[in-house]
């Protein structure tokens, strides 16, 4: 299982994780009604569930248990065996209690996966200010067989030293590894055994995630410097509510559809899509929002305008 809080590298590490040729079924679970990740997959030739809108601890736990169902039973009637591994992704503000709770206590499915391992990522500029807001980040640590730093080629000495600290008192004992830009040590992690003996969740119910989730659909193509203008400004005028941009767009100058990302501050150069699993020609942007989406989504409808239809922003 890949946890991690939001941007913080999981859909990058699956990327690597698949690259090793194993036959591998994938779960995804995006917090966002519009998902993006599978089409940032590299490889769309495999058994793959994507599971949206809401996180697989609470609006969509009750899917995973059917979905680790049929998988199995494709698996099991198979006489080419589909998949050796599975591989789940939660969505970055789920808490792994309920989905481990799931795994572990749900007697058919105890009786016929065994859950490996969980990597926890964190991103080295944000993750310690996440921990400090967010119970989600502190439950995903405490969760985790590993612990897997991202972005260091993006932090400073006194960044590692703040995450440091918290994971001193959060989880001493936890392996960690450290990623820059991607370059995961994946074989390391998939050859590690989890406990042999698991914790087993209290199964109580968690508090209501404060998260909120705004999607929008581009129907004209803008020059890039319009739309990272646009983004920057978002970003700028919302440091403490808007947590993540993710999208895929068609930009005027460019023929192929291009991935946009933001955690945090950060926003990323775009990256050309290799391949998408659905093409409507449309561009699509999903924000994840900590607390009462509105103020954003009125700064977006006027920020987009003419890029928009009426009615284009949904919140959720
Ligand atoms: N510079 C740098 N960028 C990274 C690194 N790891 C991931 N990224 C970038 O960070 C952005 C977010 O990475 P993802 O792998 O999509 O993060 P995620 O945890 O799957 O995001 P969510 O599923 O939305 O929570 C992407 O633009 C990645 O290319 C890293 O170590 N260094």
């Amino acid at each position: 299982m890949l946890t991690g809080f939001l941007g913080s590298g999981k859909t990058t590490l699956l990327n690597r994780l698949l690259a090793d040729g194993v036959n591998t079924a994938v779960v995804i679970n995006e917090f966002g009604e519009m998902p993006i990740d599978q089409d940032l997959l590299a490889s769309q030739d495999l058994p793959l569930t994507v599971l949206s809108g809401g996180c697989l601890c609470c609006k969509v736990k009750g899917a995973l248990a059917p979905t680790l169902k049929n998988l199995w039973m494709a698996w099991d009637q198979a006489k080419d065996k589909p998949f050796e591994r599975m591989i789940i992704e939660t969505s970055g503000v789920a808490s792994p209690e309920p989905i481990l709770d799931t795994l572990l206590r749900e007697r058919w499915l105890a009786g016929r996966y065994h859950l490996q391992h969980v990597i926890t990522t964190l991103a080295i500029p944000s993750a310690a200010a996440q921990l400090d807001s967010f119970a989600e980040a502190r439950a995903q640590v405490a969760w985790a067989d590993t612990l897997l730093l991202t972005h260091a080629d993006l932090s400073n000495a006194d960044q590692h030293a703040a995450l440091e600290t918290r994971l001193q008192v959060l989880a001493p004992a936890t392996p960690r590894q450290t990623a820059t830009a991607g370059d995961f040590r994946t074989a390391s992690l998939l050859t590690k055994e989890g406990p042999s003996l698991r914790r087993v969740p209290a199964g109580d119910p968690l508090p209501a995630h404060s998260f909120r989730s705004i999607s929008l659909h581009l129907e004209r193509a803008p020059p890039w410097q319009h739309l990272q203008t646009i983004l920057h400004e978002l970003l700028a005028c919302h440091p403490q509510d808007l947590l993540r941009v993710k999208g895929v767009v068609y930009l005027a100058e460019q023929a192929e559809p291009m991935v946009i990302q933001a955690a945090g501050a950060q926003l990323y150069p775009p990256v050309p899509l290799v391949s998408r699993a659905a093409d409507d020609g449309r561009g699509r942007l999903v924000f994840i929002v900590n607390g009462d989406p509105t103020a954003l989504a009125k700064d977006l409808s006027s920020a987009f305008g003419l890029l928009l239809n009426p009615n284009a922003i949904k919140l959720h």
